[in-house]
């Protein structure tokens, strides 16, 4: 069995809770309300910019030059491709890329990255591939999903997104991340493949966290009300 088999059964349960959260749902019916969504951009935009940064890590422990070009290919398209996504969102919000950059990350948003950056500076390559996959081919579920929702693609304001995240680019990077992953735990012990699997799960949990918190608007208890 390939580990990302492996993998697959184990995050069925968190992927079943993710594909039925409200906000997941309210984007594919379109219902989701606006200041929900705005909240969510400017999080994840926060988020993107610290993900990209694991890709610069993944390119630094490259054991060859296709994967370094392939990891300097990923951070690219995350800072000029996935973020004009957001962008774009910001100017219906009237919400500046400068402005996006200043935002305060909420305590979900610090967490996530901070783990995975951890991970991939502290951890081997597979380590770091363990910690990026989630993002990405969780993100490719709820895209292909979405996308078989009658009018979803084609919804005024939340069909940019369903587009992105259901595109044959964007299922080639996670399938991209899948491969790279089996292909270094081929040899992988038990322990190791525990130590993988440990890591994978806690950053799919962690997208879960993500859809809950920008479905709440989640900031510091003690601030919150300043912050939305
Ligand atoms: C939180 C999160 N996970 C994954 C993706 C997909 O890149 C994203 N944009 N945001």
């Amino acid at each position: 069995m390939k580990f990302s088999e492996r993998l697959h059964e184990k995050l069925q349960p968190i992927w079943r809770k993710n594909h039925a959260h409200p906000f997941v749902r309210g984007i594919g019916d379109g219902t989701l309300d606006k200041e929900k969504f705005r909240f969510y951009m400017i999080q994840d935009y926060l988020y993107l910019i610290e993900y990209a940064k694991l890709f610069a890590i993944g390119a630094v422990k490259a054991r060859d030059v296709k994967t370094m070009g392939k990891f300097a290919a990923l951070l690219d398209g995350t800072l000029n491709e996935e973020m004009s996504l957001h962008r774009e969102y910001g100017k219906k919000f009237g919400i500046s890329a400068a402005e996006f950059e200043q935002a305060s990350p909420s305590p979900t948003t610090l967490a996530y990255t901070h783990y995975m950056l951890h991970v991939g500076q502290s951890g081997t390559l597979a380590e770091l591939v363990a910690a990026v996959l989630p993002c990405a081919w969780s993100y490719w579920e709820i895209g292909k999903e979405l996308k078989d929702i009658p009018g979803a693609i084609n919804h005024d304001f939340y069909g940019d997104w369903v587009k992105m995240y259901s595109s044959k680019e964007f299922g080639q990077l996670a399938q991209w991340c899948i491969d790279l992953l089996d292909e270094l735990t081929v040899e992988a012990s038990e322990a190791e493949r525990n130590a993988l699997e440990e890591i994978f799960l806690n950053t799919t949990r962690f997208e879960y966290l993500f859809w809950e918190m920008a479905y709440h608007q989640t900031m510091w208890p003690a601030d919150e009300d300043d912050e939305k």
